[in-house]
């Protein structure tokens, strides 16, 4: 029996780093996916594959020996790409803990970009544990079913195991990239609660990728050093952050009654964007490709922040409802000839699905 299950990336549209503090933070779901398909191998094959497409890299470990690989994994690893070793930490911690030592095959394919921002690494850890809970024996779900479908009772449980391979990839992470993936749409999330955000406005975002590439773990790691040798003025701007996803809920949940209130509205939230940009920079997680970024699109009178951990990785930009493709087109040409790659996604889609695969 083979499943493949599949989650989605995210942006956080306010509130990042402040949300790891008990802050809230806002963040939609985008289509882009994450997938992992599971395929069960005959005992006697004795041995778990891991297939990571992304990153070029494959495993295969004798089951009788994994305990000994589990301490000596780092140096499998070339040089160039040890800081994706979490990722397999996270992937034989997940697969142990819930499936135990059944022989298998596992491939991992993304659309994402890996350490951008776009929740990459919660994307991994949810369609990692949506497919082998599917193949595990508490949950129960109805194997027959034609096509992908989305996850119900068991998706607070794969949320659950996510945010626990989440805390080998990050170290510290709040949950809200998880829990976007697991449930998709729009989500407000604070101190480990997730409120849905139903949004009556057209949200359009062009996302640039920096491809300047940073580790979420250590920027976290970073912004919690400044807290503690600024306490006072680290809580007043945290605290600013979320009173900025506060309002971002507020005028997305608006009801504009027509297109000078919609017009009104997306104004308020470049101002935010624009707001919550100044504040991350004032806790040390911009960078200059962002800089650059963020210069560019302000010759075009459109605001853009970092999304994510920042340091590099990617930006959003606001794209108005009266902002013409011409313009975008413009826009794109020359944030491209910088070196970024700009790209559009569907944002506030569903969360995780799975596939069972009835011809294996
Ligand atoms: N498709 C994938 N294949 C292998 N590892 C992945 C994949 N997606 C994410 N990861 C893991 O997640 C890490 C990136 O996570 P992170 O630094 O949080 O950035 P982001 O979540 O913004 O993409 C990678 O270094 C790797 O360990
Ligand atoms: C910085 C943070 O708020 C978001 C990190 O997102 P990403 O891994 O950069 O996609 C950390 C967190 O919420 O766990
Ligand atoms: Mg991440």
């Amino acid at each position: 029996m083979e499943v493949t299950a599949r989650a989605p990336g995210k942006i956080i549209l306010a509130g990042e780093h402040a949300v790891v503090h008990g802050c809230a933070a806002v963040a939609s779901s985008i289509d882009l996916y994450t997938s992992v398909s599971l395929r069960l191998r005959s005992e006697d094959e004795d041995t778990i594959k891991l297939l990571l497409n992304d990153i070029g890299l494959d495993f295969s470990w004798s089951i009788r020996r994994i305990k000994e690989v589990l301490s000596h994994l780092e140096q499998r690893f070339p040089e160039s790409k040890i800081g994706l070793a979490s990722g397999v930490y996270a992937f034989l911690w997940l697969y142990t803990s819930i499936l135990g030592f059944k022989p298998a095959t596992v491939v991992v394919s993304s659309e994402l970009p890996l350490g951008a921002g776009l929740g990459s690494s919660a994307a991994y850890c949810v369609a990692l544990s949506a497919a082998l809970l599917a193949l595990s024996a508490p949950v129960e779900l109805d194997k027959s079913q034609k096509g992908w479908f989305t996850l119900k009772a068991e998706a607070e449980l794969v949320n659950k195991w996510a945010f626990e391979g989440e805390k080998i990839i990050h170290g510290r992470p709040s949950g809200v990239d998880n829990s976007v993936s697991t449930f998709g749409n729009v989500i407000k999330f604070k101190s480990g609660v997730m409120t849905r955000i139903d949004s009556n406005m057209p949200l359009r975002m062009l996302i640039t990728n920096t491809k300047v590439g940073r580790d979420t773990k250590a920027l976290v790691a970073n912004v919690s050093a400044r807290k503690s040798r600024h306490p006072g003025v680290m809580c007043s701007v945290l605290n600013a952050i979320e009173a900025i996803s506060d309002e971002w809920c507020t005028i997305i949940q608006s009801n504009a009654v027509d297109d000078l209130c919609l017009s009104a509205n997306e104004e308020k939230l470049g101002e935010l964007m624009e707001m919550n940009q100044g504040l991350l920079f004032s806790i040390g997680v911009s960078h200059a490709s962002i800089e650059t970024i963020l210069q560019t699109t302000m010759k075009y009178k459109l605001a853009s922040k970092l999304t994510g951990a920042g340091g590099g990785g990617c930006v959003l930009t606001l794209l108005p409802t009266h902002v013409s493709g011409a313009v975008i087109d413009k826009l794109v040409e020359e944030l491209e000839s910088f070196g970024f790659q700009c790209f559009t996604a569907g944002i506030g889609g569903k969360g995780a699905q799975i596939s069972f695969d009835h011809s294996s």
